[in-house]
C-alpha cells in the first residue's frame, strides 16, 4: 500500500527572518520576523516609531540591516538592492508620493514600466496603459502630474506601483491625509489590484480603512511583531490594545 506523502507548508511569498536594524545606536528593529503568503493581504499597524516604515524599507531593499535574511519566492534576496528587488516583482508605494511633476501622468507611469521593471519602451506603453485602465485612470493620462491634488497623487503612486508588474505591493500609509469618501476610493483601487493575485503589505494608521482589505493583521511595538492573525482578535489583544490602542480596545 502507497503510503501518503507528508505535504509541506507552501513557502511565503516574502519572508524576512531575525532582522536587525540599526540607525546608531537606536535599534529600530530587533530579532523580527514576518512572512506574507501569494495572494494574502496583510495589514500593519503599531504605534509611531514601531519600525513600520522601517520593515518596508527592508523588504523592498531600500535598507540592508545588520542582521537577519529576507526572502523572496524562497530565493535568498538579502544582498539584493531596491532595483533588483522591485524587477523581481517586489513593489513598493513611500508615505509621501513622488511623482515627476514635470511630467504627465502617462509619463509617470511609463518610467515605472521601463526603470522600474526593466522593460522595453512599446511593451512599456503597453503595461503603462494596462495599469492605468485598471485603476480608472485612462482619462487623466495627459495631465501633468503637477496638477494632480492628493487622491490623484496617491492613485497615481499606486498605478506607478502596478505598472512594474508586481507580485507583492508594499504600500505605506497611502490613506493618510485623505477623507473618508477619498479613502474609499483607494480602497477600490488596492481590491482591483487584490484581484489580480498581486499580494499585499500594507502599513496604515486608518484601521477601519485596512480592515476592508487586510485577511491578516499584524501589530508592531519596539521592533517587533506583538500579535498577528485574525484582524479583529489582534485588535482585542490586550498587549495590543495596551501597546497601540491607548489601553481602550477597538
Ligand atoms: N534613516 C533613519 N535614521 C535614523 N533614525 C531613523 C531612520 N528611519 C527611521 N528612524 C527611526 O526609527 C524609528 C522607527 O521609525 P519608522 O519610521 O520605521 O516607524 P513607524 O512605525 O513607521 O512610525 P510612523 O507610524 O510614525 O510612521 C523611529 O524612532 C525613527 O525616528
Amino acid at each position: 500500500m502507497a503510503h501518503p506523502q507528508p505535504v509541506s507548508p507552501p513557502l511565503p511569498l516574502l519572508q524576512v527572518q531575525g532582522i536587525e536594524m540599526r540607525f546608531g545606536a537606536l535599534k529600530v528593529l530587533d530579532q523580527l520576523d514576518f512572512s506574507v503568503g501569494a495572494n494574502e493581504a496583510v495589514g500593519i499597524v503599531g504605534p509611531n516609531g514601531a519600525g513600520k516604515t522601517t520593515l518596508l524599507n527592508v523588504l523592498a531593499g531600500a535598507h540592508a540591516p545588520s542582521q537577519g535574511t529576507v526572502w523572496f519566492r524562497g530565493v535568498d534576496v538579502s544582498a539584493w538592492n531596491a532595483a533588483d528587488r522591485c524587477r523581481s516583482g517586489i513593489a513598493r508605494t513611500h508615505q509621501v508620493p513622488r511623482p515627476f511633476l514635470g511630467m504627465t501622468v502617462f509619463e509617470n507611469v511609463l518610467t515605472a514600466a521601463t526603470h522600474g521593471a526593466g522593460m522595453h519602451t512599446r511593451d512599456a506603453g503597453d503595461r503603462a496603459m494596462h495599469a492605468l485602465r485598471l485603476c480608472g485612470m485612462e482619462a487623466l493620462v495627459n495631465r501633468r502630474a503637477e496638477t494632480l491634488g492628493l487622491l490623484g497623487r496617491k492613485r497615481l503612486e499606486l498605478v506607478r506601483a502596478l505598472a512594474t508588474g508586481p507580485t507583492v505591493l508594499l504600500l505605506d500609509e497611502i490613506g493618510g491625509g485623505l477623507t473618508d469618501a477619498e479613502a474609499s476610493e483607494l480602497v477600490d483601487m488596492v481590491r482591483t489590484i487584490r484581484s489580480r493575485q498581486i499580494a499585499i503589505v500594507w502599513i496604515e494608521h486608518l484601521v477601519h480603512v485596512l480592515l476592508q482589505v487586510a485577511a491578516r493583521l499584524v501589530c508592531m511595538d519596539g521592533g517587533r511583531v506583538i500579535a498577528s492573525g485574525d484582524p479583529h482578535e489582534v485588535l482585542s489583544d490586550a498587549t495590543v490594545v495596551e501597546a497601540y490602542l491607548g489601553g481602550v480596545a477597538a
